[in-house]
Parts: structure tokens; C-alpha cells; sequence
């Protein structure tokens, strides 16, 4: 049957909406947010994004002439709720809860896609769901080690992305997702780079705060002595810690800017467009994105040792793969270790529709959130 549905995709730097009608897609925009625009945002909880982020797809419902009575089902982008398995969740009242609370453990605007599914759902009188969130754990049990009992490694990581794009390749490859190895990395405004074995993601870096590479606006893993020394000079405040960690670590740190069209614009030219943040010169802001690229590089790397060197394929998915430079130089990096497939941009969009297709179709596939 052909459903009417709206999906709702927000992430640390962009709003990814769209609304289709059975296969038509309505509209399809990705709206991106500079540093000015969040700054407002700054290290307040993510439910302050409400209204900026609700507004713009209310505007293309009425720019478009949707009534929100014809649609059939609202579907989000899941964020911080419990661990769990993969799967499309219908979005309920603790559900809400929990990610406006940031109660497990994160603030991110993927907690957004939630909570705007369940407002619009209400309002157009259908059902809201969200499917593979950022929370997943397939992690192995060794993954889990981290070498302190008490901060152990987890699973979070862009997980409808990357389940999304390895199924794609492994079906172009005349096979199923759950019987392929692969490794997965999505590049935006965090990196995740996740070893896939047979349909399970049995270790990845945590992206949000965790390890993993630096990436445009996050530190990523960090020397320990450093970061505690840090911690306890007296200099910095737990916001100014968390802040290095995500939103204003990584390139931006080392440059101004984690706009990596305009970071790279100024290498290739040397020139700075109007309003430019970067702050460093043209040798500088190139070694920091080749580092960004050789850490990269090194997760996927090690992540081939996890999978025993038995690779089927290496996807790079994600906004910075959309550059001139970056799938480049990691295949450069990485390209020997099995063929390399390369999906600019976001896959998730499809996939959240497709999900939400298959949870109108078949209810019972519906999970409960508790
Ligand atoms: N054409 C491009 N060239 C290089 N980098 C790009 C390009 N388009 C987007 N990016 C970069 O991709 C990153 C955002 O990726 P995206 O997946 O949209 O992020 P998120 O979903 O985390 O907000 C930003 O650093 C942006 O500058
Ligand atoms: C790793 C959690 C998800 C995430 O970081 O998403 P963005 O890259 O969109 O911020």
C-alpha cells in the first residue's frame, strides 16, 4: 500500500527532512546549522532546539501544502534511550521521557527526532515510531574492555547509517547483510567506524563522547594523562571539558571551523570566504584535516584485526564523504584491505521511510519501548 510519511532526521550539524507520498518523495532537504546558529545551544540541553528544529519542518509541510491529516505515520531519528536491540520502536510516553531527560547518558539532537515524531504524530491523529538508534550494542564481550571495570567501552554510534548502507552493498553484491563482514565508517559531525560480522556490530568506537577518531567538532579518543590533568588544574569547568570533548574539539579546535567544504575551499585556494571562522593558516588547517583522515584510517585499520583480516568490503558513508579529499586519502590509507564502497551523504532518510512502510504494513514487527 502506498503510505503518506513524514521522517524526521536531525544530527549534531543538519536537520534532514522529508515527506513522501507512497514512492514520491514531496520534499527532501537537508538544512545545515553553522556554529553561529548553535551557538545560542551551547552546553544547554538538546529539548532547547525545539523550536528552531520543529519550525523548519512545519515550514515545508505548509510550503508544500501537506495537511498533516493525510499523513500515515511519523518517523524519527532514535537518540539516547536504552541500550537495545535493532528494530523500528513505536514512540511512547517513557520513550519521551527518557530522551528529553538525557537520562541514559546523552544529549544529542538525535534525541529530537523522537520527541518531534511523537508532537507532529499527535497532531496529524497517526502513529510515530523511530528506528535503529543511536544506542544498539552488538558489541562482543571483549569489545567491552576498556581496562577500567568501571568505565567500560558502549555501543554508540550512527547505527541506522551504517546498518543501512552495509545492507545495500552486500544485496549489489548478490548476498544478505547477515552474511557478510564489513566495516563501516560514517563520517559527519561525529565518526563512527563499526565492524559489522554477520549482521551484528560487534565493536565500534563510541561517537558521541567516547573514542574513535577526532572528527569535525569532536575530540575523540585523547591522552588520558593529559585530559585528567586538565581536568584538575582549576582552569576548566566540567561544561568546558564536555565542550572539548564534542562541539568544539576535533578541526574546529585546531582551525575555527568544522565546515569541511569551506576548511578544504581555503586549502585548495588560500582564500577565506566572507565570515569565515578559520583561524589558521593554509599549512596548518591541511595537516589537521590529513590528521582527522590518518585516524580514521587507523580505526578502520583496526577494526580489519577484529574481523580477523575476513573483510567482504569497507563503506564510507556520511557528509565528509561527500569531499574531494577524504574518501581519497582513506582509501589511499585503507584500500587494500578490501574493495571500498563509497555513499556521500545520508542513507537514513530511505531507510527511516522503509522502516516506517514496513511497521504500517506489518504492526506486529512493532517494538515496545519500556
Ligand atoms: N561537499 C562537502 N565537502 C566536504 N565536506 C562536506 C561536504 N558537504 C558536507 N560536508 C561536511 O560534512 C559534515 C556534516 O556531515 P553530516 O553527515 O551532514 O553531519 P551530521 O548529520 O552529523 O550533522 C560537516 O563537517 C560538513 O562540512
Ligand atoms: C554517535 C552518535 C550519533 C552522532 O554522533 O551523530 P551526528 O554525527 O549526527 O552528530
Amino acid at each position: 500500500m502506498a503510505y503518506n510519511i513524514l521522517v524526521i532526521n536531525p544530527g549534531s550539524t543538519s536537520d534532514d527532512i522529508g515527506y513522501y507520498r507512497g514512492d514520491k518523495p514531496v520534499f527532501e532537504v537537508t538544512v545545515r546549522y553553522s556554529l553561529t546558529d548553535l551557538e545560542p545551544y551551547e552546553g544547554k540541553n538538546v529539548t532547547e532546539q525545539l523550536p528552531l528544529r520543529r519550525k523548519l519542518i512545519l515550514d515545508y509541510l505548509l510550503d508544500h501544502k501537506v495537511p498533516l491529516k493525510e499523513i500515515d505515520a511519523v518517523i524519527g531519528r532514535g537518540g539516547f534511550i536504552r541500550a537495545m536491540e535493532g528494530g523500528v520502536y513505536a514512540v511512547n510516553d517513557q520513550m519521551v521521557s527518557d530522551l528529553e531527560t538525557g537520562r541514559y547518558g546523552g544529549i544529542h539532537p538525535s534525541n529530537l527526532g523522537g520527541i518531534l515524531a511523537k508532537e507532529i504524530a499527535q497532531y496529524a491523529g497517526c502513529p510515530s515510531f523511530i528506528a535503529n538508534p543511536v544506542v544498539i550494542d552488538e558489541l562482543q564481550p571483549v569489545a567491552r574492555y576498556s581496562g577500567m571495570p568501571e568505565n567500560p567501552r558502549i555501543s554508540i554510534f550512527h547505527a541506522l547509517s551504517q546498518k543501512r548502507v552495509a545492507r545495500l552493498i552486500a544485496e549489489k553484491m548478490g548476498t544478505h547483510y547477515e552474511k557478510v563482514n564489513c566495516i563501516v565508517c560514517h563520517g559527519g559531525g561525529g565518526i563512527t567506524v563499526g565492524a559489522h560480522r554477520q549482521g551484528k556490530v560487534v565493536d565500534v568506537n563510541n561517537g558521541y563522547e567516547g573514542d574513535g577518531p577526532m572528527t569535525p567538532q569532536r575530540s575523540g579518543g585523547t591522552p588520558n594523562a593529559g585530559l585528567v590533568q586538565m581536568c584538575f588544574s582549576g582552569k576548566y569547568t566540567l561544561r568546558d571539558i564536555r565542550l572539548k570533548l564534542r562541539g568544539k574539539g576535533g578541526l574546529v579546535a585546531y582551525t575555527g571551523t568544522s565546515d569541511v567544504k569551506d576548511l578544504e575551499e581555503f586549502i585548495r585556494t588560500g582564500e577565506k570566504r566572507p565570515g569565515s571562522l578559520i583561524h589558521c593558516t593554509r599549512e596548518e588547517a591541511k595537516l589537521a584535516e590529513d590528521a582527522m583522515i590518518y585516524q580514521i584510517s587507523k580505526y578502520i585499520g583496526s577494526m580489519a584485526v577484529v574481523l580477523e583480516g575476513k573483510v567482504d568490503f569497507i563503506a564510507l558513508t556520511g557528509g565528509l564523504m561527500h569531499s574531494k579529499i577524504i574518501p581519497q586519502e582513506i582509501s589511499r590509507y585503507v584500500g587494500w584491505i578490501a574493495p571500498m564502497y563509497v555513499f556521500p551523504g545520508s542513507e537514513e532518510k530511505d531507510a527511516l521511510r522503509d522502516a516506517a512502510r514496513r511497521a504500517l504494513d506489518n504492526p506486529k514487527i512493532v517494538k515496545q519501548y519500556s
